[in-house]
């Protein structure tokens, strides 16, 4: 997953996001977590969703989107031996990798207040059961602080410092305000590092390029479509309701013939075909 280059990673939430995202020219994805519990199960990104539930979304991912995908581990569903059974599952769900999170469960979208860590001691715990647990060497284990908005930027390095030391594959530091930030972290370690592009969160709108002037192996769009189609959601919705037909918005949709071809829907006729010997 990693290059020379900066990765650019666009989140996706489910089976046909992946789809969109990998025929749009992405070379790998992001899971989110917090795409994976807004989406799928309509409730705040607020630890409600359980392991099973994310593997379960990781499978359809991998499944339809044959590029390296990362995901959201949240905390890692517990502590160290939940690790260890966390990387077991997202590793046979086909994953690259997954990242790992320093906050108390329930945890919190990493771009909001009141958040709390645990000590960096349990933090590490948790990677080296993490590292330990692998099977494929190189799946990735992504160590996440979440310290920069709770405990400051020193406080955030240091954790990210011992977080390398305990066998973290990759940082990444969440909630940054700024440029200069992300900078100051990528003196700090010298394993590859994450930035997180979410929007309208605690860290400005900065382009890949410039993560990539900055050092950035990798940079997620955690959200990006999703917000994008929520409000294509409600619009349509709010649309269909008060009109009571979707005449007017025809010329917004996928046609019936682009979604089967999104779906490769002529592939699976194609092997039926076949399977019948006709
Ligand atoms: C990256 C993230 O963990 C996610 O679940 O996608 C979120 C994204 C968001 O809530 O905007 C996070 O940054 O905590
Ligand atoms: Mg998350």
């Amino acid at each position: 997953m990693i290059s020379e280059d900066t990765v650019v990673m666009p989140g996706v939430f489910n089976g046909i996001s992946a789809v969109s995202a990998h025929k749009a020219g992405a070379r790998a994805l992001y899971l989110s977590g917090a795409g994976i519990t807004n989406a799928a199960l309509g409730v705040p990104d607020i630890a409600l969703a359980t392991l099973t539930e994310f593997a379960q979304q990781a499978a359809y991912v991998t499944q339809v989107a044959p590029v390296p995908v990362l995901s959201d581990a949240d905390t890692g569903f517990g502590e160290a031996l939940n690790v260890a059974r966390t990387v077991i599952e997202m590793e046979r769900a086909g994953l690259a990798g997954i990242h790992l999170e320093d906050q108390i469960s329930p945890k919190r979208c990493g771009h909001l207040d009141g958040k709390s860590c645990i000590e960096p001691l349990e933090m590490a715990r948790k990677i080296r059961a993490a590292v330990d647990s692998k099977r494929d060497p190189s799946f990735m284990i992504v160590a996440r602080t979440d310290a920069r908005g709770v405990e400051g930027l020193d406080s955030a390095i240091e954790r990210a410092r011992r977080y390398e030391g305990a066998g973290a594959d990759a940082i990444f530091p969440e909630g940054l305000t700024g440029e200069a930030e992300f900078e100051a972290f990528r003196g700090a370690v010298s394993i590859p590092l994450l930035a997180n592009m979410t929007e309208f969160g605690k860290t400005p709108i900065i382009p890949v390029s410039r993560f990539r002037e900055l050092g950035y192996g990798m940079v997620i769009f955690p959200m990006t479509a999703f917000r994008v189609m929520l409000r294509a959601l409600d619009e349509t919705y709010a649309e269909l309701l008060s009109t009571g037909t979707q005449a007017g918005i025809l010329d917004r949709m996928r046609t019936r013939a682009e979604l089967y071809d999104r779906i490769d829907y002529a592939q699976y006729d194609d092997a039926d075909r076949r399977w019948s010997g006709n």
